[in-house]
């Protein structure tokens, strides 16, 4: 008998898939085709899984699927393999997986074709405008002149980076008929050629080169060694051979600055895969990669999923960076995601990292990943220079001590540039009451509210609660409210106040919020308009500015002494990748922490030592108190605005787990409120299970979730599982 019947992945919380009839009239059914089916009386999108000729349901029960929506799979076999192992191991529901896979406009039904946008090029009469000189130097001309340099047509994505604004310019140019519209774009042609690789690249370039097949390397490069010459080597190899490449990027290092460079270096079509990009831009980029027209995919997390047509090679840049992992819904690690892919489509897979995370260390060291080491700055330039400031005792103007404002003073006076790092927005400033101690808390959490002086308003960083700003206090009437810690705002004031006639940029999200403000911002500082550079997180890492010679950490401390065990890892990784944005070109570069704590041995490693003798420090600490990468962690989150129904959820959670996991391989422990016990008005338990072995742990889970999701109460109350979670919050 033909097999009629299909498995299809619909996206809902149940895990497993649903049979339908396949319709007569279909051509060559495969799996990984996008089908529409009823469900329960709505349309959705599913993906089928499989081909069966029997069903468990009677035949008269089955539904006909409602339209298949491509010819040809949008996922790879590789793919739909990987979505199997994913669903497994993070027990997330597999027609979920599927959806996630996609870009939004096709998880939604939308027809491929209609994602694929054009190029444009240059047209005759265009080339003689510009032969003429008849357009004044204007965006019109810059474009047009990138047009003409281009060896064919140039699709959105090229322009875009490129020319920020280009989409005017484009108009006004194509209204003239001095642009024209084609079907496919191409590739740049001018390519230029980067500087020879020193001995230590090389060494990397070929081990990775050597690779058959798969291959996982850790490229443990400090920061400024050249790890991202070595990723366009390897890529330019790759593109050589007519494989593609794919380059996963941290959510902020996917910028402009990043995009020209791999631009002017490589030939071929570079297709961008970014979750702010609008959904039909995403679309047509990832189809291009689908389709072998575009030879390199550069992306953010999701782009772990990007369907390759000659899969050749996959590089994880900051790999122990935070954004890889996904935080809410299906919570999967992106860089995990793509050593499996790896293995799954036999290519070689390279980690770069300043600060590797200690789970990849521990995977090197065990011999797992071949370990690549960069150990000088390509450059020649020095590694800085780190000195503690002893906070204690200290008159503090906004956090800012009088020996750092000396330190800031100067480097601006020898003409360089200063960049000074908070180590976490929303940390502060809160607002408190100078006469009764009275503190500014959200009403729906357990958390401080932020002050944000120029909207003159209270911000809950949590639940999104927004007040306006009390001129008295609420509690006793006094108009003494003062701000308790030091937001980058406050910190701007204050830096103004001592330096009036220096240019600050200040980068956090903020300040960044709108398109194109980040742009503008690196823009100031790399062409020295603005020197003085304050930010959060988002200065850390990826960005090279070569004149800044100072790096000032203003408050160190909220690493030391947290509940989280990763915390020290954390500030060790903040602290060398702030220190790596110092002095890396000719000048010598110095970096001072400000702390409470100048005794803690953490600071005594950094100082006297680098990264790599503190997360040795470190790895030892986890390996004596069994935590990851010693331990595999799984958390159950529930929270429901009845504190009593979360907890009772994960009460028969942990009655099911002593039950199922007898043998103790396994603990369960909790449920306890999570740190953040309240948010959005929901109050939030949490039970993690631990085992040293990590099949223990996925034999447990994978027993667990079926007799967990069946229970009336997980129905009610709304939970999420977290395989290695990154944080227990
Ligand atoms: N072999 C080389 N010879 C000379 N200069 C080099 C070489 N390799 C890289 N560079 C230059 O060194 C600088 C730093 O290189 P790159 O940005 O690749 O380092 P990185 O390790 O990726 O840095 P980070 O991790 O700090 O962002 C760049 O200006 C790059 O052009
Ligand atoms: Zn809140």
């Amino acid at each position: 008998m033909s097999p009629n019947i299909l498995r299809i992945a619909v996206p809902t919380p149940l895990a497993r898939t649903f049979d339908y009839l396949a319709p007569s009239d279909a051509a060559a059914l495969v799996p990984g085709l996008r089908v529409s089916v009823d469900f329960a009386g709505r349309r959705l999108t599913g993906v089928i899984d499989a081909l069966a000729s029997d069903s468990a349901c009677p035949p008269e029960a089955l539904k006909p699927v409602l339209a298949v929506l491509d010819d040809t799979p949008l996922l790879p076999p590789a793919l739909l393999e990987l979505a199997r192992w994913a669903a497994r191991y993070y027990q997330h529901p597999l027609g979920e997986v599927y959806a996630a896979m996609l870009p939004g406009a096709l998880r939604h039904g939308r027809a491929a074709q209609d994602c694929i946008t054009p190029g444009w090029r240059i047209s005759a009469a265009g080339a003689q405008a510009l032969a003429g000189g008849q357009l004044r130097a204007s965006r019109q001309l810059t474009l047009l002149q990138t047009l003409a340099q281009a060896a064919g047509a140039l699709d959105r994505a090229t322009l875009r980076a490129l020319h920020a604004d280009y989409s005017a310019p484009l108009n006004a140019l194509l209204k003239r008929g001095w642009v024209e519209e084609v079907a496919a774009a191409g590739p740049l042609r001018a390519v230029q050629a980067g500087p020879e690789t020193n001995a230590e690249q090389q060494a990397a370039i070929d081990a990775v080169a050597a690779a058959d097949g798969f291959g996982a390397f850790l490229l443990d490069g400090v920061t400024g060694s050249g790890k991202t010459e070595v990723y366009l080597r390897l890529i330019e190899a790759t593109l050589a051979r007519g494989r593609q490449a794919l380059v996963l990027v941290p959510e902020i290092g996917l910028t402009p600055q990043l995009l020209a460079r791999f631009r002017v270096r490589l030939s071929g079509r570079i297709a961008v895969l970014h979750s702010r990009l609008a959904a039909g831009e995403r679309a047509d980029d990832w189809l291009a990669a689908a389709e072998g027209r575009a030879e390199v995919v550069i992306g953010t997390r999701s782009a772990v999923f990007a369907p390759l047509a000659r899969p050749g090679l996959i590089v994880v840049d900051e790999e122990h960076d935070a954004s890889y992992k996904q935080q809410e819904g299906w919570r999967y690690s992106a860089r995990d995601l793509a050593v499996v892919r790896a293995r799954l489509e036999r290519v070689p897979v390279l980690l770069g990292s300043a600060t590797p995370s200690l789970e990849t260390l521990a995977n090197a060291q065990r011999g797992r990943y071949g370990w690549l080491k960069l150990t000088r700055r390509a450059t020649g330039a020095r590694a800085p220079q780190m000195e503690l400031i002893d906070l204690r005792r200290q008159l503090l103007d906004e956090g800012l001590s009088r020996p750092l404002l000396q330190r800031v003073r100067t480097h601006l006076d020898a003409g360089g540039q200063v960049m000074l790092f908070l180590n976490r927005r929303g940390f502060a400033p809160a607002l408190f009451c100078h006469a009764c101690g009275w503190l500014a808390e959200c009403p729906h959490c357990a958390a401080r509210l932020t002050v944000h002086q120029r909207r003159r308003q209270l911000i809950c960083h949590h639940c999104g609660h927004t007040q306006r700003l009390p001129h008295a206090c609420p509690q006793c009437g006094a108009e003494e409210l003062l701000g308790l810690g030091h937001g980058t705002e406050r910190l701007e004031q204050a830096l103004v106040r001592h330096f009036p006639d220096v240019g600050i940029a200040r980068i956090d999200r903020d300040s960044t919020q709108r398109k194109g403000s980040l742009e503008r911002l690196l823009d100031a500082v790399q062409c020295g308009d603005k020197r003085l550079l304050l930010g959060t997180q988002m200065l850390a890492k990826g960005h090279h500015f070569p004149a800044v010679t100072l790096v000032g950490i203003v408050d160190a401390d909220q690493g030391l002494h947290s509940v989280d065990f990763r915390a020290a890892e954390r500030l060790a990784q903040l602290v060398v990748q702030v220190a790596g944005r110092a002095g890396r070109a000719e000048r010598p570069g110095s970096v001072v922490i400000q702390t409470h704590h100048p005794e803690h041995p953490l600071f005594a490693t950094l100082l006297h030592a680098d990264y790599a003798r503190l997360a040795e420090a470190l790895l030892a600490e986890r390996r004596a108190a069994q935590l990851p990468p010693f331990a595999h962690q799984a958390l159950l989150r529930a929270e429901d605005a009845d504190a009593e129904a979360a907890q009772a959820l994960l009460d028969q959670a942990a009655a099911l787990a002593d039950a199922l996991a007898a043998d103790g391989a396994v603990q369960c422990l909790g449920p306890v409120p999570a740190p953040m016990e309240r948010r959005g008005g929901r109050w939030r338990m949490q039970l993690l299970f631990e085992a040293a072995q990590r099949s223990a742990l996925h034999t447990l889970l994978e027993r667990l979730l079926p007799e967990f999701t069946a229970l009336p109460a997980a129905r009610r109350v709304r939970w999420s599982l977290d395989v290695d979670p990154l944080d227990l919050y």
